[in-house]
């Protein structure tokens, strides 16, 4: 997607070899027109495969997932990584190691909100050992639900996630797939 790839070159910044810095547009300050054009750009790619949810995990996959949301006019959920008094029943859960904190979570989904006959799709901001997408993948799963493909923001496809879930056999749409951040420099699979 070339506004996106536009975005990280001119404003995201490399802060090593593993990790890349878009919190002037992705996932601390959040560019609405950006996030408006990742959301149609996802619904288009997903229009045919009759989604009837939208999952994600908080906090940086929201704005993209509800963007998408929006456009293919179906709800959005976003699996929670902290406890609450509102979750009352029976949770679908998964753990989850956050590759930017290097801790783990449990985060958990209502079974109210999900059920067998769901078509999901996964969108994340980012998809780099793919243990986000793995987690939700098993809580989809956990809820008797198809996965039906998965819609991230940016792809670091020099790490495991991308490859271990074509294995698995998931359609895997990334807008943006960077194909190294050595030597500070951004180069995208074209
Ligand atoms: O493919 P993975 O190795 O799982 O990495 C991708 C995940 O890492 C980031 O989440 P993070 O835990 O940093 O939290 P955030 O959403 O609060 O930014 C990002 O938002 C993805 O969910
Ligand atoms: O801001 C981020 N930059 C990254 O490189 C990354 N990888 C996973 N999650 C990430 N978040």
């Amino acid at each position: 997607m070339e506004a996106l790839h536009k975005k990280i070159r001119e404003e995201g910044i490399v802060l090593s070899d593993q990790v890349l810095k878009v919190d002037a547009f992705l996932n601390h300050q959040i560019d609405p027109a950006l996030m408006k054009l990742i959301g149609d750009e996802f619904a288009a790619l997903f229009k045919d495969s009759g989604i009837t949810k939208i999952v994600t995990i908080e906090a940086s996959g929201i704005a993209p997932a509800i963007m998408t949301g929006l456009n293919l006019g179906v709800p959005v959920i976003f699996a929670r990584k902290q406890q609450s008094l509102t979750l009352t029943e029976n949770l679908l859960s998964a753990t989850v190691y956050s590759f930017t904190k290097k801790t783990e979570s449990t985060v958990a989904i209502s079974p109210r909100h999900l059920t067998s006959s769901d078509r999901v799709l996964v969108i994340d901001d980012f998809l780099a050992n793919g243990k986000a997408s793995q987690a939700l993948i098993s809580i989809i799963k956990q809820a008797g639900a198809t996965v039906a493909g998965l819609g991230i923001v940016i792809e670091k496809s020099f790490q495991g996630g991308r490859a271990e879930l074509d294995a698995q056999g998931y359609r895997v749409e990334s807008l943006a797939r960077v194909k190294s951040l050595a030597g500070g420099v951004v180069t995208f699979i074209e």
